[in-house]
């Protein structure tokens, strides 16, 4: 078979966990993947596929562009032959929105008239139907999204969500349509097409509907969404010849020797949970957004705690709390520079362990996972076996490793935080 020697897929994902996320589901795929922390300087080799981490879901629209096609450009450039604009499974957006933005630039970029948008991933029960987001069993704007610290999420129609994101005209391919599979779903792309409708969101409720729409998008040289939709995509490559089916399902990732520390600044319900449950056991410090404010010494405070502990067992440093904690900092800090106090505090946290010997790092949150990673100094990641749903083993490529695992904020089981030191090879648990 002739297999490719320059990647195949292009991926430009606008947060760390998210494009973790994106990798995972890549590598089960069969897609050899790695995820490079912005533009790198140094191409990977021997990969399939290649997954560029930006942390611009919360910036302003014109830098989010900005970076996404500076990050399109140099996937041209490694030989991509489609692209992927991956955002979060909860169509996270600020008020004013970089999903519709980036995807009229990429779609502009690319010369390119259509695409699709679709967020759908089951395994962690986000489906949508008739234009509305699930999350299990509760529409989007109701199951805790909608007090989201940076990204609160209060209206479940995603039609007319990404409407308000863009001037292009956004259509819906339905389930009545999707259920019937990938030639009908291809018809449809057409029909819409000459309506002038620029990005369809798609419904979807099973996995088996995804590989149904991936393939009905070989043609497009753009397709957005969340990490499930891409589960189609790499069989379009299998059956034009392009990728190896039989490529290892993961990476071997190296052993990694050192200390072990949890970070959390999501205030997700998910990492509410599994906060509380690694509290009943095991050693935490927690942030105060508002002694950081002050200017107090909380930095220093959480290394001398740290300092105590690490080196019998593991600790957690959070920032994580209630929704109405979250917002009573806010209205005192600001939503932005609460955010960016604890991101930093967090950051100097982890650059100051890592000098320390800590070698393996568990983060929740892909704002805090973006601060934390740039802050150790990381350029890429090669990613290893599934921990739980949406969430990979990674290791940092280069001479010295560190072993990480960024957990999305709303994915995980609520032992997460041990679960994830236990896969990074942590054995004082
Ligand atoms: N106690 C708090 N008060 C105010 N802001 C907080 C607090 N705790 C965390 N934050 C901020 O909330 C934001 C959480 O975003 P982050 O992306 O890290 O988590 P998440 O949105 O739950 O995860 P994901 O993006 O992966 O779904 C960060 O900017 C963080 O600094
Ligand atoms: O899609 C998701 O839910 C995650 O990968 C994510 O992007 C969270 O930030």
């Amino acid at each position: 078979m002739p297999i490719q020697d320059t990647p195949l897929l292009g991926c430009i994902a606008d947060d760390f966990t998210g494009a973790t996320d994106l990798a995972n589901m890549l590598v089960r795929e069969g897609m050899r993947t790695v995820q490079t922390i912005g533009v790198p300087d140094v191409a990977p080799q021997d990969v399939d596929a290649i997954v560029v981490a930006l942390k611009s879901r919360t910036v302003p629209a014109d830098e989010a562009v900005a970076e996404s096609l500076a990050a399109l450009r140099w996937l041209q450039q490694q030989g991509c032959r489609q692209f992927f604009f991956k955002y979060c499974s909860t169509f996270d957006s600020t008020a004013k929105g970089n999903i519709g933005p980036v995807t009229d630039a990429l779609l502009h970029a690319l010369g390119s008239d259509f695409t699709i948008a679709c967020p759908v991933f089951p395994e962690t029960g986000r489906t949508l139907y008739r234009g509305h987001l699930f999350i299990q069993n509760q529409l989007l704007s109701e199951s805790g999204m909608q007090n989201h610290p940076l990204t609160p999420m209060t209206d479940p129609n995603l039609v007319r969500v990404l409407q308000q994101q863009t001037p292009s005209k956004v259509g819906l391919i339905g389930y009545p349509v999707v259920s019937q599979g990938t030639g009908k779903i291809h018809s449809e792309m057409a029909a819409l097409r000459q309506q002038g409708v620029r990005m369809a969101i798609v419904d979807a409720l099973e996995n088996q509907d995804l590989y149904a729409i991936g393939a009905a998008c070989a043609d497009l040289p753009l397709v957005t969404g969340g990490s499930g939709i891409a589960l189609g995509l790499p069989g379009n490559f299998v059956r034009s010849g392009l990728l190896n089916p039989h490529n290892t399902k993961a990476a071997e990732l190296p052993a990694v020797d050192g200390l072990s520390i949890v970070l959390a600044g999501s205030a997700s319900k998910a990492t509410n949970t599994q906060v509380s449950t690694w509290l009943e056991s095991r050693p935490g410090f927690c942030i105060d957004p508002l002694a950081l404010a002050r200017g107090e010494p909380v930095v220093a405070q959480a290394l001398a705690f740290t300092g105590r502990h690490l080196q019998q067992q593991p600790v957690l440093i959070y920032a994580t709390t209630t929704p109405e904690q979250v917002k009573q900092v806010q209205a005192e800090l600001g939503i932005e520079r609460a955010g960016l106090l604890i991101e930093q505090a967090l950051a100097d946290i982890a650059a100051a362990l890592l000098v320390q010997g800590v070698r393996r790092f568990v983060i929740a949150g892909g704002e805090t996972s973006g601060a934390v990673v740039k802050a150790l100094g990381v350029h890429a990641l090669r990613i290893g076996a599934q921990i739980d749903p949406g969430v990979p083993a990674t290791a940092s490529t280069g001479a010295r490793p560190l072993a990480l695992a960024l957990k999305s904020g709303n994915f995980g089981s609520t032992d997460f935080f041990e679960k994830a030191l236990r896969h990074l090879g942590e054995t004082r648990l």
